[in-house]
């Protein structure tokens, strides 16, 4: 059977040696996000048609409101992980704390905690532009047989034994890498399978394409002002296009086929940025490393910084190895 045919079940029995943290566990752990995906992904394709759109009336920890399919895909992603009794602990963007998961067999001890950001792209779900999921797999690191703790969610992001997304776009895609490259199934509705559409994604060490909210621009670190000016500049390679489409699994995405930046700075608004370490910067790093690409927050390695909070916010450098580095060489020199 031709590699693109593959069927995301066959891959990971076929890659089971290839994988080097991939147990039963962790491909039945991938195999629950590969379900709770696919019924999101039902949901997100009528959101229009049914009552799933809109703001759900409440604030998540973040202080940001949330969206009606916020909450539902929250609620399967964490549903799915429960009842499949894999995982010990689970942490996302819409809970404020982690949530233990008590093992219904005592024998069976869970040594995995995942962290999700349910629905990445909150603000694009009314306006039917592209969304995703973003989750970031850890074992735990506290003994067996005893309760999870935070420390198991405080790990860094080189930690990680999984990572992937979710991309709800023209077409559903399950994007993720357990340390030994990055691969792309595509969802075929019709019939409920993944297939192995982008064997072994490679992010091109260079590209053409910046991702960045320029509406902050006066607020921006000079670096970062001083990169894009060399961006929009007319010289060799440039001026570059800009492409900011609001979702960051869905930029991240097209630079990742296309090659391109993304950049979430600091600025007054986002004193640390936006986006969150914990489930979507780390997770976004592991698969963007793996892909030959590079995450940084201007001047370190993002999977090197130490976790402190669950929801800790980090600015976010992350793409094409040579676009990276040069953001970060501005960065250092202003
Ligand atoms: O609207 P802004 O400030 O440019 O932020 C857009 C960024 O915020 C996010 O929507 C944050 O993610 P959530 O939607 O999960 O909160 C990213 O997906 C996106 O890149
Ligand atoms: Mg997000
Ligand atoms: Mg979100």
């Amino acid at each position: 059977m031709s590699k693109r045919n593959q069927t995301l079940g066959e891959f990971i029995i076929e890659n089971q040696t290839s994988f080097k943290y991939t147990s039963g566990e962790l491909s039945r752990l991938l195999n629950s996000i590969r379900l709770a995906a696919k019924v999101v992904n039902h949901e997100v394709n009528k959101a229009g048609l049914v009552d799933i759109i809109g703001a759900a009336g409440d604030t998540n920890i973040q202080g940001e409101d949330q969206q009606k399919l916020d909450v539902y895909a929250n609620e399967k992603f964490i549903q799915t992980l429960t009842k499949r009794n894999i995982v010990c602990g689970i942490a996302s963007e819409e809970e404020d704390d982690f949530i233990t998961i008590n093992s219904q067999d005592e024998n069976h001890q869970n040594k995995y905690v995942v962290l999700i950001d349910p629905l990445d792209g909150s603000s694009n779900i009314d306006v039917n532009v592209s969304v995703g999921t973003i989750f970031s797999v850890y074992r735990r690191v506290t003994p067996l047989g005893t309760p999870v703790s935070l420390e198991d969610f405080l790990q860094k992001g080189s930690a990680q034994v999984a990572a992937g997304y979710v991309v709800y776009g023209t077409s559903t895609m399950l994007v993720y890498t357990t340390g030994d490259g990055v691969n792309g199934f595509t969802l075929n509705p019709a019939i409920g399978s993944y297939y192995l559409s982008h064997p072994n994604m490679q992010f091109p060490e260079d590209g053409n394409i910046y991702s960045v909210n320029e509406g902050n621009y006066l607020d921006f670190p000079l670096g970062i002002k001083k990169y894009i000016k060399y961006c929009q500049e007319d010289e060799g390679e440039r001026p570059y296009t800009s492409r900011y489409i609001g979702s960051l699994v869905s930029d991240f995405h097209r630079n990742m086929i296309k090659g391109g930046i993304y950049m979430y700075p600091k600025s007054s608004k986002n004193p640390k940025g936006k986006l969150r370490l914990l489930y979507e910067c780390n997770p976004m790093a592991f698969i963007a490393e793996q892909a030959n690409g590079k995450a940084s927050d201007g001047y370190t390695r993002i999977m090197d910084i130490e976790p402190t909070e669950l929801h800790e916010r980090v600015p976010f450098i992350c793409g094409s190895k040579n676009m990276v580095e040069k953001a970060e060489e501005f960065m250092r020199n202003n």
